[in-house]
């Protein structure tokens, strides 16, 4: 039997009230225009700053503090809430799939051996997003892999990509895509029908989370299942390109497409008998997708066609629903979490966020399994975010919603643990637009008082803390930490950084 006791703290009654607070996407960087949390009023979190080290010390985020392969890799949520909910470091899906394919394990595990009979007669679709960015896949693995399955049998393949401009910059689709289109050049000069089939951008086709918005899974499964898109084109090169041309277009919300041949037809609809891989390791946008290709029944919309195929993702998304059954790498074990624990100990415990981010704090902070661990325990709540807006738009977001739901926790009494995500400073930094980041920093700042004021009220703790950096440096940089320009002009980041982020307590002296 584990033993799951934990001992009382000898200073701390079990009895005190502890908020934990993730500020998504809030790193440490020095005061610079494109530094958002510094331009943004955030008197909140600048209060605390007086107080170092006393009470707030410096974390890593990044590379392999989290589990993440190489010190260039910025960290993400996932890597992120995974470490803290579990407060130990796994190596996690990027470094899995990197090993399994330097050893070749992928290729003599059970998920590979499963799609691989289809081979023969079918086609094998791989789905997924396409950058170096490494925070949800990585274009060498899919190399890698397309490589690796053209030499093990598959002799017909379509590709089914997403743009990302999120985790990279934005206009960066047009390289990848004409990089990936000279590897699949090269395996048709050795016999192989490889070519890309359908496309579009991350947050408008596939990768919604959280269910906040099906309609970007059916947009996806219309282009790549039903090989149906609005827009039509020659090749993925062509596609990207003009519709980069398009007003305001933007990697991350290009339109979907499909490639159609000289007689207009789609190349690569997924049909009975195919194989299909979704290439993405990291879990969070690829569940809804996995739920549609697997789910015999499914109601989320109308899949026209549920064709009969042999579907593997690139790992096991979800460890509690063990979707999708088949997985080419294993995931990370992330056993024993701080949620488990606390359950065992019968610690009551609240979890809060907005539906972008609701799985962060629940989901990925108990080692990716969806669900209570104990119902009569726990209680999650998820305030809806809007959907089909990008929150430059509303960059107040959810949060003070948040705020007071916590609040509301806290003062009942009922909870001995009080977690949230405060989205802003993530998910606006990554729209990229500087002005709309500076009020999204505020909006959470304002957030982390409502709840830092309860828990005064109620004598309790709290922790705030960040996953990883975003919103404290807006822009690309030199190696001298200036500006790169690019024909004159500053590239806005709209993606994560590797800069460290702030833990902060209000009893930091006593450990
Ligand atoms: O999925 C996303 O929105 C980005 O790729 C990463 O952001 P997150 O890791 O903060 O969710
Ligand atoms: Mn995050
Ligand atoms: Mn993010």
């Amino acid at each position: 039997m584990d033993n799951w006791k934990l001992k009382e703290h000898p200073q701390l009654s079990r009895n005190n009230i502890v908020a934990v607070v993730v500020l998504d996407g809030w790193g440490e960087f020095k005061p610079d225009k494109y530094n958002c949390i510094h331009v943004a009023d955030t008197p909140t979190m600048d209060s605390f700053k007086k107080s170092a080290p006393g009470r707030w010390r410096l974390l890593r985020a990044h590379g392999s503090a989290v589990g993440l392969p190489t010190e260039d890799d910025m960290g993400n949520s996932e890597v992120g809430h995974n470490a803290l909910g579990a407060g130990r470091i796994f190596a996690q899906g990027a470094k899995l799939v990197d090993l399994a394919l330097a050893s070749g394990k992928i290729y003599q595990d059970e998920g590979f051996n499963y799609i691989k009979p289809s081979f023969e007669t079918g086609t094998l679709h791989l789905i997924g997003l396409l950058s170096d960015g490494g925070v949800h896949s990585r274009l060498d693995q899919l190399q890698l892999l397309l490589k690796g399955a053209s030499e093990r049998g598959a002799k017909r393949i379509r590709l089914h990509i997403l743009t990302d401009g999120r985790d990279v910059l934005d206009g960066s689709s047009v390289g990848f895509v004409e990089t990936i289109e000279k590897d699949l050049a090269e395996l048709r000069g050795k016999g192989v029908d490889a070519q890309i089939a359908s496309g579009g951008g991350r947050m408008y086709v596939t990768m919604d989370r959280y269910e906040n918005d099906w309609d970007v899974v059916k947009r996806g499964w219309d282009a790549q299942v039903l090989g149906e898109a609005p827009h039509k084109f020659k090749s993925a090169v062509e596609a990207v390109k003009k519709l980069r041309e398009q007003p305001n277009a933007n990697d991350q919300y290009l339109p979907p497409f499909v490639i159609v041949d000289e007689n207009g037809k789609a190349v690569g609809p997924i049909v009975d008998g195919d194989a299909v891989v979704t290439f993405n390791f990291r879990a969070d946008r690829m569940v809804m997708l996995a739920k549609a290709l697997e789910y015999e029944d499914f109601d989320k919309f109308d899949r026209v066609r549920f064709p009969k195929i042999r579907y593997a993702g690139m790992l096991q998304y979800d460890g509690e629903l063990k979707l999708p059954s088949h997985y080419l790498v294993s995931p990370p074990e992330i056993d024993r979490t701080s949620g488990e624990y606390l359950v065992h100990n019968g610690v009551r415990t609240f979890a809060c966020s907005e539906t972008v981010k609701f799985g962060h704090v629940t989901f990925f902070w108990n080692g990716n399994r969806s669900g209570y661990f104990d119902s009569n325990l726990e209680e999650y709540v998820e305030i809806p975010s809007d959907s089909g807006i990008t929150f430059n738009v509303q960059p107040k977001m959810k949060a003070l919603e948040i705020a007071e739901r916590a609040k509301k926790a806290i003062l009942s009494r009922r909870f001995h643990q009080v977690r949230v995500n405060l989205p802003n400073s993530d998910m606006v930094g990554h729209t990229g637009d500087i002005e709309a980041t500076v009020v999204a920093c505020k909006a959470a700042d304002e957030a982390v008082k409502i709840i830092i004021d309860a828990i005064e009220k109620v004598g309790g703790i709290y922790l705030v803390t960040a996953d990883h950096g975003n919103a404290e440096d807006m822009v690309k940089r030199n190696k001298s930490g200036e500006p790169l320009l690019k024909d004159g002009n500053i590239q806005v980041l709209t993606s994560h950084t590797l800069k460290p982020v702030r833990f902060l307590n209000c009893l930091l002296e006593m450990f």
